[in-house]
């Protein structure tokens, strides 16, 4: 049964209009836009070197476009974007609890907050541990509490259940769906379309840096005629997908 109940539509908390980026000559976004709701999961899919990344760090505010812009509508917070990096990391020599602390303190939260983030994420038996001294599926964990920590109305993942293993990944996609469900934008890339399928409350498939389609799951399934979202990415998909294609280098 599906996980996810489509909330209603609302004006867009992060809204990316037009969105060009370059790095160099090499253009890797071309005229994205795409309107993020609070309240849902918007799940960004896409073959390898698509853009996804790029574009998430361009929604975070990490990264300039080079055109095109994108604007927050959501309210007042310290923290208004938390992001969690495709390849979190954490600096050595201390342990998860005084990470999450430091993060927390960014923010003004109390000493135990940043503890009932790792809770939310199972990781609260690994409090006491270095860092430096985690699975790299613990780590993403405790990078998908980092990027909660302060609360913020939106809170972009790169990629949050790679690397984990199947119980976690749907807790993570779990989590997602609280979050939004609580008023929360979410949003995530991942390449388990059968997750997504079931969490996300909207898609954006990007091919080439463009997004050639977008919407709730079900409706671009229905509106395609096809029974899965594996078929609508592969419908969507243009060129050979066993070659990854590289912006200014494969033609
Ligand atoms: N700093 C950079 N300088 C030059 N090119 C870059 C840079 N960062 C990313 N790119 C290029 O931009 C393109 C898109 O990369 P991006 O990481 O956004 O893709 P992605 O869809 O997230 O890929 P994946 O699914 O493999 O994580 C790739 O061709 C990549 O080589």
């Amino acid at each position: 049964m599906s996980e996810r109940q489509t909330p209603p539509a609302t004006e867009p908390i992060l809204h990316a209009q037009n969105v060009d980026r370059e790095y160099g000559s090499i253009s890797v976004l071309e005229g994205v836009t795409l309107p993020i709701r609070a309240d849902a999961v918007t799940a960004l899919i896409g073959p390898n070197g698509s853009g996804k990344t790029t574009l998430l760090r361009v929604l975070a505010g990490l990264l300039e476009p080079t055109g095109g812009s994108v604007t927050y509508r959501g309210p007042d917070a310290t923290r208004r974007i938390g992001y969690l990096p495709q390849q979190p990391a954490f600096r050595p020599g201390f342990t998860v609890r005084e990470t999450l602390r430091f993060y927390g303190s960014l923010v003004g939260d109390d000493d135990e907050a940043p503890i009932e983030h790792l809770e939310r994420v199972g990781l609260a038996d690994a409090a006491d541990r270095p860092v430096d001294a985690l699975s790299g599926g613990m780590t993403r964990l405790v990078g998908i509490a980092q990027a909660t920590i302060g609360d913020p109305p939106v809170v972009v993942l790169d990629e949050p259940a790679s690397g984990l293993d199947p119980g976690m990944s749907t807790h993570v996609f779990e989590i997602a769906t609280e979050l939004a469900g609580t008023g929360t934008a979410v949003v995530l890339s991942s390449h388990d379309l059968e997750l997504l399928e079931r969490h996300a409350h909207e898609v954006a498939i990007l091919d080439d840096g463009a997004i050639v389609d977008r919407g709730d799951p079900v409706d671009v399934r229905n509106r395609l005629e096809l029974d899965s979202l594996r078929a609508v990415y592969e419908e969507a998909i243009s060129g050979d997908t066993r070659t990854v294609r590289v912006q200014g280098v494969t033609t």
